[in-house]
């Protein structure tokens, strides 16, 4: 019989931290995003004594589609990709997915010796998807004569056609690479049973973060992260992954030297075990992600630039700066720092006063969203309850806008366009608007042409974090995380029928998350 397993891993935003993220002495703000990559594995009927075989494909691009037959060593592995059925000219390769299956199977092989998984690894089916605001859809809007709203996109069929082969595609910034990697490689972890089935439930549906996590979701974690820094060539912050794994979080680095010994493009070549390194319990995994979330009501959304930034050359012009100028930047790195941790700080605070002030706390949120953030402390006197609660929003906004000029200054300081001209008065305009907390530009930063000529429409032009009218919580789950698996059977599995796929048996987060749209 054949049998399926599913594990979806949100996408990120960098609400505040940029750059200094990469640094273990700061952390960053970082939310996960309503928008998921999908992971489906599904073992294909047994074959007997045929060679096993992975298929991947990503139904969702040209030219998507990489088999692999796998030689599997006592102590090694071995993947050969062969020349797909479905595209018999052109070998593609993919170096992410790839990698992602190789050191997942060494791992597993680690775990469980060479003669168990000759007996569990049979050829496997594995589809890729990826929600659509991972990749700009304004050409799709165009195409179909849609306006540039928000109402479009939802008007757009689920995990639709990009039309186009992957290296083409224009990314939003959401972060697919990680998303997409934590997602494979914990299917295939769970579905080769290398970490128990409940690995990603959460007891507490408020108590997200890596503190609490299983030792099954750390090892995903674990992989994912290495998987994603060998596939990039590079080590990053690892903000990505750690959202993709833990849900939205106040976020601190991992030091890379902990995975320097594997860095080996040739397993064989690498001195020490995958599962050494890799253990939940290896204390030299030195990072910390602490459970945050947006408080109830409160809803981000990004406008759809067309395309993400090239991360690696301005974090490359910014850390040059930082080093000629240590003084300077050590002061811009400690006052910014110290605005994001009180960005942070107050966030998590609403959602207690949220708990602490049931009634007030809807009630602060109606009277707000009707204003412009100017007018918000302009009101007759009011409980102290209520004031406390106004007070806190009011702050949330003046610090996002120091922050923003932090931002500013690092950028001209390094000659960065982190917050260009053109962004900044498209933020001003969505900051000016009624019931708009803040906003700015997660991550790098965002590409000047196609800013220029982006088109305000239906509200949604930039960044910002927003205060909806209605009672909505802002949160697309069944309130307070956990409800994932409701969301899903909710939302997910008709999307999922539209494919022909199976419905899905294990989220991978199942922390609070929210809508953002792009
Ligand atoms: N849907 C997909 N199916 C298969 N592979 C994918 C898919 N999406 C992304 N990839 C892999 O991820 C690589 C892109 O990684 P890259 O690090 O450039 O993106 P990223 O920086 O994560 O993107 P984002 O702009 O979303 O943050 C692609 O070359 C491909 O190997
Ligand atoms: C600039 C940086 O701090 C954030 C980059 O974010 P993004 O991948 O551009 O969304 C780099 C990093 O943390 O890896």
């Amino acid at each position: 019989m054949s049998s399926s397993t599913v594990v979806s891993a949100p996408g990120k935003v960098l609400l505040a931290g940029g750059y200094l993220v990469l640094d273990p002495t700061y952390s960053g703000v970082v939310v996960s995003t309503s928008s998921r990559f999908y992971t489906v594995v599904t073992q294909e009927h047994d074959r007997g004594n045929a060679p096993i075989q992975i298929r991947v494909r990503s139904p969702q691009f040209v030219n998507a589609s990489w088999t692999y037959r796998v030689h599997l060593g006592d102590s090694n592995i071995h993947l050969e990709q062969l020349v797909d059925g479905s595209n018999p000219q052109t070998l593609s390769k993919n170096k992410f997915v790839q990698l992602a299956l190789e050191r997942t199977l060494l791992l597993a092989l680690e775990y469980q010796g060479a003669a168990h998984l000759r007996y569990t690894l049979k050829s496997l089916e594995i589809t890729i998807l990826g929600d659509n605001d991972f990749y700009s859809q304004r050409a799709q809007l165009t195409a179909r004569n849609l306006p540039s709203t928000l109402r479009s996109l939802s008007q757009l069929l689920p995990f639709l056609h990009t039309g186009v082969v992957i290296s083409d595609v224009h990314k939003t910034g959401l972060g697919s690479s990680a998303a997409l990697i934590t997602s494979l490689v914990s299917a295939l972890l769970l579905h080769l049973n290398v970490i128990p089935s409940d690995s990603f439930d959460v007891p507490d549906p408020r108590l997200g973060g890596s503190a609490t996590a299983s030792p099954g979701k750390k090892l995903a974690h674990n992989l994912a992260q290495y998987v994603h820094c060998l596939a990039q060539g590079k080590v990053g912050s690892g903000f990505d992954v750690s959202a993709a794994a833990f849900g939205s979080q106040l976020y601190t680095r991992f030091d890379p030297s902990v995975i320097q010994p594997l860095m080996n493009d040739d397993q064989s070549m690498n001195p020490i075990s995958l599962k050494q390194v890799l253990s939940p319990s290896n204390s030299q995994w030195s990072y910390r992600a602490e459970a945050f979330q947006l408080p109830p009501h409160v809803r981000l959304m990004l406008a759809d630039v067309d395309a993400g930034s090239d991360t690696p050359s301005l974090v490359g012009k910014v850390l040059k700066w930082r080093k000629e100028r240590p003084e300077e930047a050590q002061r811009l790195w400690d006052a910014t720092d110290a605005l994001n941790q009180q960005f942070g700080r107050i966030l998590l605070g609403l959602s207690d006063l949220a708990l602490k002030y049931p009634k007030e706390y809807p009630k602060v949120i109606k009277y707000l969203s009707s204003l412009q953030s100017c007018q918000w402390l302009a009101n007759p006197i009011l409980p102290e309850s209520e004031q406390r609660i106004i007070d806190s929003f009011h702050t949330v906004r003046l610090t996002a806008e120091e922050i923003r000029g932090k931002m500013r200054e690092m950028g001209s300081a390094s000659d960065v366009p982190i917050e260009p001209p053109e962004q900044t008065r498209l933020l001003n305009e969505c900051v000016s608007l009624a019931g708009v907390i803040g906003g700015g530009v997660p991550g790098g930063t965002v590409p000047l042409s196609i800013l220029s000529s982006y088109m305000r429409s239906d509200g949604l032009i930039g960044v910002f974090f927003f205060l909806p009218l209605s009672g909505d919580d802002g949160a697309d789950d069944d309130g307070g995380g956990g409800g994932c698996s409701r969301r899903i059977r909710r939302h997910m599995a008709p999307r999922f029928r539209s494919q022909g796929l199976p419905g899905i048996r294990t989220p991978i987060d199942k922390g609070r998350r929210y809508m953002v749209d792009v």
